[in-house]
Order: C-alpha cells, then sequence, then structure tokens
C-alpha cells in the first residue's frame, strides 16, 4: 500500500490557515489530516466543521477528518458536508460502532477506526473487514507536540497481522509524535500514514516545512 504523510494542522498559525495548507500541499502531500476536539472526548478544544468547509475551497488535499468527540453519530453528515473525504471515529466510548461506520460508508466516503494507546486490538476483531483504515493513537488524544509512546511499534505489528489474516486491504495510520526516526520505526512494523503535525508546523517559514516533509519522505520511503 502507498505510504502517505498526513499533515495534521493543529499546531499550525491558526491566523493564517489558508496559506498553511497551501505550504503543505506546494511540498506534495497528499493528505490533510483534520483533528477535531470538543473540549470532552478530548481535554481540548480545536475547531469544527466550519473551519473544514472554509479550506475546502482553497485545497485539492485528501481531507482525513479525526473525530475526538462525544457523541460522532450526531455530527457526521455535518463533517461530510463541509468536505470529509475520510472520517475517522474513536472505538472508546462508542456502543454502536458498526453502525457509525455503515452510516459514514452509506454517504460513499472512507471510513476509519482510531485506538487510543491504552486501547487493545481485541475491540476491533469484528470490524476490521469493514474499515479502510485504522488509526493508531501513538500520543494520548489532545495536543500536538505530545512525546510519541512506543508501546505503539507491537501494536502495529500485531495489527499488520491481523490485517493479512483477514485477507484485506487496510491503512495502518500513526498518529502522534511523528519524527524521521519515530516514522521509521513505525513503517518498519508496517505503518504506512504517517500523521505529522508539530514537527512540520514547528516551523514558520514555508521551506523549513517542505524540508521537514522531504525528511520524513526520505525516512519511509527508503527502507
Ligand atoms: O490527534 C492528534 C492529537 O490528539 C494528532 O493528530 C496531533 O495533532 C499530531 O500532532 P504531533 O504529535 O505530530 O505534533
Ligand atoms: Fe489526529
Amino acid at each position: 500500500m502507498k505510504n502517505m504523510i498526513a499533515p495534521s494542522i493543529l499546531n499550525a498559525d491558526f491566523a493564517n490557515l489558508k496559506r498553511e495548507v497551501e505550504a503543505v500541499e506546494n511540498a506534495g502531500v497528499d493528505y490533510l489530516h483534520l483533528d477535531v476536539m470538543d473540549g470532552e472526548f478530548a481535554p481540548s478544544i480545536s475547531f469544527g466543521d466550519q473551519v473544514i468547509s472554509a479550506l475546502r475551497s482553497h485545497s485539492h488535499l485528501f481531507f482525513d477528518v479525526h473525530l475526538m468527540i462525544q457523541h460522532p453519530e450526531r455530527y457526521i453528515s455535518t463533517f461530510i458536508a463541509a468536505g470529509a473525504d475520510s472520517i475517522t471515529v474513536h472505538v472508546e466510548g462508542n456502543a454502536h460502532l458498526h453502525r457509525l461506520i455503515y452510516q459514514v460508508k452509506s454517504a460513499n466516503k472512507q471510513v476509519a477506526v482510531a485506538l487510543n494507546p491504552a486501547t487493545p486490538l481485541e475491540v476491533i476483531k469484528h470490524i476490521i473487514r469493514d474499515v479502510d483504515m485504522v488509526l493508531l493513537m501513538s500520543v494520548n488524544p489532545g495536543f500536538g507536540g505530545q512525546r510519541f509512546i512506543p508501546e505503539v511499534i507491537p501494536k502495529i505489528q500485531e495489527l499488520r497481522d491481523m490485517i493479512e489474516k483477514s485477507h484485506v486491504e487496510v491503512n495502518i495510520e500513526v498518529d502522534g509524535g511523528i519524527t524521521p526516526e519515530t516514522a521509521k520505526q513505525c513503517l518498519d512494523a508496517g505503518a504506512n500514514i504517517f500523521v505529522v503535525g508539530s514537527y512540520i508546523y514547528k516551523h514558520r517559514n514555508d521551506a523549513d516545512k517542505k524540508h521537514a516533509i522531504k525528511t520524513i519522505r526520505r525516512a519511509i520511503n527508503h527502507p
């Protein structure tokens, strides 16, 4: 499966979001990772559908929307209308995960499930054939710039095994604390989509952002 970088705008300059997205799009990435947090499921509030909708008209990137909210079922259609190409819902606290997955699929959008660092893979065993991607959190939800939790590495390997045994094609996205070093470790374990926030957006200068993307790309394309 294709290896991809998905810049997360969580640590971007929110006063210049249009330009911040252009900077990574011009650097040749395919995905844009949009972290929606409600201050309940995750301990901070980020942005919602209006921001995504405003960016949609300025970007051709694949919008990978990561919902860290309570009651995601109430907002699926809102985020699809705002321009999401893929919706990721957390398994934690979702009693009707299967229904939620099919809510997204029935709108012909890609669907993913996310697991926090402490959540075991067991919970997705019976829906692995229904999703396009599994997002493994390598930090606890809430903030950019946190430190990578290395216990996710064996979890990625375990997930890759589960996917292979199920004979399906499912992307593994890893999210949190990604640098060239941790990206390479995750790649070797079986991940193929890499969310990268602060490693790119800690730079204010576009050339430096482009260089950061190039460095990650080199780490994931050269074994
Ligand atoms: O979902 C989240 C945080 O909850 C992530 O998408 C982070 O925003 C990634 O940022 P870095 O850890 O790469 O700075
Ligand atoms: Fe995220």
